[in-house]
């Protein structure tokens, strides 16, 4: 198999297209019927069987140390798919065991999360010859892991269960044949604005499909194998340039690489776009309520550019109408941590129907008798400014932020069809710029 640098990945971009070839050529044939894997899948039944002896092999350090030995002992060229450091893989492999476990008895949700990660993977140059090479690690980890009170009936529920998740990735990824497995963009520029703190421009080689208010996976050069999630913080561009704002978390990680290590004229490596976060038509005259914490504010600077753009007619969608108003709440922790100010005083300068609140938490007193004042600044902010339950609510930023907006404006009574944000907590994927080390 080689390294996974560009001879191997040149390789899979072939033999993708010879698929895709053949794919488009039959297409005058009658497709054949595709088997409901997720009607078909008795994964109730897995999911007790698999929990009755879960304390065997939990917690899943000790599974997930084994079953990394034994396949990268076995197959050592499998290493060079994966990052130098296994700390965030190990993290995210048991993430993805405990999502599995846990909605085993839902399985079309299972099957469409597995779907998506699927359509992810393909940029890590995964191929079905390497999921057989997981399952056979597995089953020798999960072995090793349980000791003699293993049950062979055990074994195959897991199985059953990985194989459900692995046909789902599978099938993500051949549906999405017609698109490169990633994007490769250089860097424009490159502004550090805060020490820890830098703004990035980078210029798509091919046309990169995404939406405001969507994140997708970043690779450094520095960091091979390494992907992590931000938010594209400016709205689709014609000049197929995308902005991230990227804050480091600590040292050695690819925040830092690409905060610290980064230069104009590096390529990076992007995934696919992914979130729902986004701006629809028939949104364009209701009136949005937008919370931004911290680098949060990345993706609710691409949706504001989006909402500029439809109120203009210039997004190429539907014909201008009368925009609603857009009320933007933006926090940090205190001056000098508003790292895009000038972009703030601009927008709001420009657009009559924005109107534009800034919190610091230094400035906020809490009051020390009322219940919910744990809820953290911002969010009481937003909940002492107005009635929200009309508006369509964006919000974004740290977890607990994000957590504790959502349930102020639950609680003031709106609907948790009026609100937008990224999943808290996400189930597999550490939502853009978490995890970011
Ligand atoms: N870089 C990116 O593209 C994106 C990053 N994010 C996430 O946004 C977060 C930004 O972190 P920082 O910039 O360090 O923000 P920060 O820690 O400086 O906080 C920003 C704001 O959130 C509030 N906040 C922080 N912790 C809180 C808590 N526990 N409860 C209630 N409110 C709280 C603060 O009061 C402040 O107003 C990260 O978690 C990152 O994963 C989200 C979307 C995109």
């Amino acid at each position: 198999m080689g390294t996974v640098g560009g001879e191997y990945h040149a390789l899979l971009a072939r033999h993708d297209a010879m698929r895709l070839r053949r794919r488009i050529l039959g297409q005058g044939r009658a497709p054949a019927p595709e088997p409901d894997t997720a009607a078909l899948y008795d994964g109730a039944a897995d999911q007790r069987l698999i929990t009755q002896y879960l304390d065997l092999v939990t917690p899943f350090a000790d599974l997930i140390a084994h079953l990394y030995d034994e396949m990268f002992a076995r197959w050592p060229c499998l290493r060079s798919l994966f990052p130098a450091s296994m700390d965030f893989q190990r993290v995210h492999l048991a993430r993805a065991f405990w999502y599995l476990i846990e909605n085993l008895h839902r399985p079309a949700e299972v099957a469409a999360t597995f779907r998506q990660l699927g359509h992810d993977h393909r940029k890590l140059g995964v191929r079905p010859a390497h999921y057989e090479a997981f399952e056979a690690a597995l089953c020798v980890a999960l072995r090793r892991t349980a000791g003699p009170r293993w049950a062979e009936a055990v074994e195959e529920a897991w199985v059953r269960m990985l194989r459900f998740a692995v046909a789902s990735m599978v099938e993500g990824a051949d549906a999405a044949l017609a698109e490169p497995p990633c994007w490769q963009g250089t860097v424009t520029a490159h502004e550090r604005r805060r020490p820890d703190l830098a703004v990035l421009r980078v210029r798509l080689h091919e046309p990169y499909p995404y939406r405001a208010g969507q994140f997708a996976a970043v690779e450094s050069p520095l960091m091979r194998q390494a992907w992590r999630h931000y938010s594209l913080a400016s709205a689709p561009a014609p000049d197929g340039e995308v902005a991230f704002h990227i804050r480091r978390t600590g040292p050695g990680g690819v925040s830092d690489a690409l905060v610290s290590g980064t230069r104009v004229g590096d390529v990076l490596r992007l995934g696919p776009a992914h979130g729902t976060m986004t701006l629809r038509d028939e949104d364009r005259s209701r009136d949005l309520l937008m919370v931004a914490g911290g680098t949060g504010w990345a993706p609710i600077k691409a949706l504001l550019e989006d909402w500029a753009a439809r109120r203009r007619g210039t997004d190429g969608g539907l014909p201008p109408r009368s925009a609603g108003r857009v009320h933007l709440f933006v926090g940090a922790r205190g001056r000098a941590e508003l790292y895009d100010a000038a972009a703030l005083a601009e927008l709001a300068a420009r657009h009559d129907r924005l109107r534009v609140v800034r919190v610091l938490d230094e400035d906020i007193v809490p009051e020390l008798d009322d219940p919910s004042a744990g809820y953290g600044p911002l969010a009481e902010a937003v909940a002492r400014e107005g009635r929200w339950s009309d508006h369509l609510a964006f919000v974004s930023g740290p977890a607990a932020m994000v957590g504790a907006t959502v349930a102020r404006l639950t609680a003031a009574g709106m609907p948790a069809d009026h609100m937008r944000h990224d999943p808290v907590p996400d189930p597999l994927t550490p939502p853009a710029g978490r995890g970011a080390t």
